[in-house]
């Protein structure tokens, strides 16, 4: 039984009863939204109980029925969501009118309907809905939707061509895009171009190779150019080097002409460079050449060695210089000028050295011969210079060394004797050398060496540049202190305490 009352509802189903015949349902009119929604009466207690078989109910093919007559009288159906389209009947109704008609909440925005209208939404198979073989559903449909999208601009029909969505660009430079490296701007900007820092980098390098390959070059350049400059510097230096021993010569032939100061201040500065000699200096070289043995005390470094040099050049002969020690041999020989050439004879020479030298002095090529005084101990040595009259003087350094009262003897000094020197050397002037030497050591020395006391020179043993102090306190620690701070010993460069 249908009832119009909403009271007792409870019997109505929304499933549509399952009649094998079902009544043809009338056709649809536009007009009939409001009554058939009145009519419409849900169980909310059956309601999820049916809902399965009226949503597949739709999608089951219905059977082909003829077409139900039109008649306003037909009863509308108890299915709430029996749609009923009249497209054949009424084909100036367009299919949107006809489906606004589908209750609120299954489409209830004219706007979004397009997007649901596909076939297996339909709940009727209607012959009239757009389809392949019926182009003329489609072009109503076009004429209609053009008509509502003036109204509605959110309606999108059916065949509005969509814009063309942006589609990303994939190609290569996608990354490029993505990284944004340079801000949106545009993308290799200084493609095809090189950049300035580039270009500086290119022109950098270039630059660098240019300055190799020119350094190289300049390089070379300059090794020769060096070269060239080296070998005129040489010249230079010979040149000067012959013009200067052709002065020195002079002055040699000069003083020994005249043995005047000025001759010997001249040679002097010729050879040495020296303004003047020092005190003793002259006086010493003066004696010598003059043949006369002296006995020269002098301080140590007070230029002792000069006293034989500048004669070791001006008398014909050699200089034999004793020396008790070696290396005290090398030092001195080391110190001697250019102009004059020595070399020096020691037992710990190889005997082709020995014999080199010994050839050097026959020939005349070496004026100041440096030995041991152990030397003079042997025969084939002492032969060699008594064949030849080459010795012109015999310096005896350090020659405390010969009296036994020294603090430093030395027996080999023993046989250093005048007579001996004279008799196998046949040497006429003996020079003897000392820095410290008491009185009975200096004449023990000149008795040995057959020295005149006349022909002593001694100059000033303490030097000036020196200060002494004594001091009779038992604390030498604080006596040092003391003078350490107060005067003369506060401006001293060098303190030494005892
Ligand atoms: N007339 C001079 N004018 C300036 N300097 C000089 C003069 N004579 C010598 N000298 C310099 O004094 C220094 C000492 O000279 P030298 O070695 O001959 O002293 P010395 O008395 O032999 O010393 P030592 O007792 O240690 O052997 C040298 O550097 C030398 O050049």
């Amino acid at each position: 039984m249908e009832t119009d009352s909403d009271s007792g509802g409870s019997h109505i189903s929304a499933t549509p009863p399952r009649c094998q015949n079902p009544p043809s349902p009338p056709p649809l009119q536009t007009n009939t939204l409001s009554s058939s929604k009145s009519k419409v009466r849900v169980a909310p207690s059956h309601l999820s109980e049916t809902k399965k078989p009226t949503k597949s109910k739709p999608s089951q093919p219905a059977p082909p029925t003829p077409p139900p007559p039109p008649s306003d009288a037909t009863p509308l159906p108890t299915l709430p969501f029996q749609i009923r389209r009249s497209f054949s009947q009424n084909p100036s109704i367009s299919a949107f009118k006809s489906l606004e008609t589908l209750p609120a909440g299954f489409c209830f925005r004219l706007a979004s309907f397009t997007k649901i209208q596909k076939p297996s939404l339909r709940f009727e198979n209607d012959q009239s809905l757009p389809t392949p073989s019926n182009p003329q559903g489609i072009n109503e449909i076009k004429s209609d939707a053009f008509a509502k999208k003036k109204k509605q601009i959110n309606l999108v029909s059916v065949d509005v061509p969509l814009p063309p969505a942006k589609l990303r660009k994939c190609n290569g430079e996608g990354n490029f895009v993505r990284l944004n490296l340079n801000n949106n701007k545009r993308k290799f900007a200084n493609k095809g171009k090189r950049n300035k820092s580039f270009r500086g980098k290119l022109s950098y390098r270039r630059s660098k190779k240019k300055l190799n390959k020119n350094e190289t070059e300049s390089k070379g350049d300059e090794d020769e150019y060096g070269l060239i400059i080296e070998n005129l510097e040489q010249n230079q230096k010979n040149r000067r080097a012959a013009s200067e021993l052709e002065l020195v010569e002079e002055a040699v032939r000069a003083v020994r002409d005249e043995a005047s100061d000025e001759n010997l201040g001249r040679l002097l500065r010729l050879v040495y460079g020296y303004d003047s000699f020092r005190d003793g200096q002259l006086e010493a070289v003066k004696m010598v050449l003059d043949k006369k043995s002296t006995m020269l005390v002098l301080p140590t470094g007070a230029g002792k060695s000069l006293c034989y040099q500048i004669p070791a050049m001006i008398l014909p002969g050699l200089t034999l210089v004793v020396c008790p020690l070696v290396a005290l041999m090398i030092d001195q020989l080391r110190h001697l000028p250019p102009v004059i050439h020595g070399g020096f004879l020691s037992s710990s020479q190889r005997p082709e050295e020995v014999a080199e030298t010994l050839r050097l002095i026959q020939v005349g090529a070496i004026k100041v011969l440096f030995v041991s005084p152990e030397r003079f101990l042997n025969a084939d040595f002492l032969s060699i210079f008594t064949a030849t009259s080459l010795i012109s003087l015999v310096v005896v350094d350090e020659a405390h060394c010969v009296s036994e009262w020294s603090h430093n003897f030395r027996p080999s000094y023993m046989r250093l004797r005048a007579s001996l020197l004279r008799a196998r050397l046949n040497v006429e002037c003996i020079l003897a050398m000392t820095a410290t030497a008491t009185t009975t050591t200096l004449r023990d020395v000149m008795s040995a060496l057959e020295i005149p006391l006349s022909n002593l020179i001694q100059k000033a043993q303490l030097r000036d540049n020196l200060q002494l102090s004594v001091s009779l306190s038992g604390n030498n620690r604080q006596v040092q202190m003391l003078h350490f701070f107060s005067f003369p010993f506060s401006y001293l460069l060098s303190y030494m305490g005892d």
